[in-house]
């Protein structure tokens, strides 16, 4: 199975599972976020959702470019990345904090689904960016629409786009993006972070969610996930991205 999940106690963790691909999300990881999305705006017994990847070298690498590859036109692209723009759209609206654990590499749309969560843990040796514009994309999943939402600085946040490298986990917290790095045992760290809001009735977790949610909604921020996903789709369909593409995936077989 390409993920797991388990609840316990009500914190929810959705655990990518493809080291071998480092965690990179297909159509099986899709559909099983969006189930645990679901379950969780359908049930009151889950306080925190928690995402991270299996292993210590990814948390995600973003598409799975070896499937994806097979996407050409703009029409195509749109499919994809507003299955998951929409995904990820739920997800950032979800009436329960969310934590990206971040236990590795987090780069593309990897980025995005860390920075669609409220919380991001970052391991000190992982790195992230997003990398989009080395394949001559843009972020396709809604994650650019997020950032500028989060807080950083104009400057950093705009910078970390057009960069397209990954950073180190100590620059993401200096920027604002890593609310904090840990070392060792991520559940450890997760536990820590935590610990004092699990004493807080969940009624109030969620009442606070809903105040920011309102605002979210007055910037009309669903039209705006969606415009960048069609921004996305379009460059995607160049020569551009495509010679990038195979020039990775190549590389890779080598
Ligand atoms: C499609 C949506 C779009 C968006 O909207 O944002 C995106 O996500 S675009 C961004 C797509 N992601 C990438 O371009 C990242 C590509 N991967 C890498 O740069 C590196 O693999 C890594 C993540 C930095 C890790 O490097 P390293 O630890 O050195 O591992 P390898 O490079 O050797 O990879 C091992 C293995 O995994 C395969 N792999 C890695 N990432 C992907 C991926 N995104 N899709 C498919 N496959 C991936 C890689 O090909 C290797 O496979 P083998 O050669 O068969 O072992």
């Amino acid at each position: 199975m390409a993920y797991h999940i388990n609840n316990e106690a009500g914190i929810l963790t959705f655990t990518i599972d493809r080291e071998e691909k480092r965690n990179a999300v297909n159509d099986e990881v899709m559909d099983g976020l969006k189930k645990v999305i679901t379950y969780i705006q359908t049930h009151d017994d889950v306080r925190f959702l928690v995402i991270t990847g299996a292993g210590e070298k990814s948390f995600c690498s973003g598409g799975d470019l070896s499937v994806f590859h097979a996407l050409e036109t703009e029409e195509q692209a749109f499919g994809m990345l507003s299955k998951m723009g929409q995904i990820l759209y739920e997800l950032a609206t979800l009436q329960v904090p969310t934590i990206a654990l971040i236990n590795g590499t987090a780069v593309g749309g990897g980025c995005e689904i860390a920075t669609a969560c409220d919380f991001r843990l970052v391991a000190s040796h992982a790195k992230c960016g997003f990398i989009q514009g080395t394949l001559a994309i843009t972020s396709g999943w809604g994650g650019g629409t997020y950032l500028f939402e989060r807080g950083l600085r104009h400057d950093r946040a705009l910078k970390m786009l057009i960069d397209a490298k990954p950073y180190e986990a100590t620059l993401l917290h200096d920027i604002g993006w890593a609310m904090r790095v840990f070392e060792g045992d991520k559940m450890e760290a997760l536990n820590v972070f935590i610990e004092h809001m699990r004493k807080i009735h969940p009624s109030v977790h969620r009442a606070y969610k809903e105040i920011e949610l309102r605002k979210w909604r007055e910037r009309n921020m669903y039209e705006r996930v969606m415009e960048e996903v069609r921004t996305c789709a379009k460059l995607w369909e160049s020569e551009a991205h495509h010679a990038a593409v195979n020039h990775f995936l190549t590389k890779s077989k080598k």
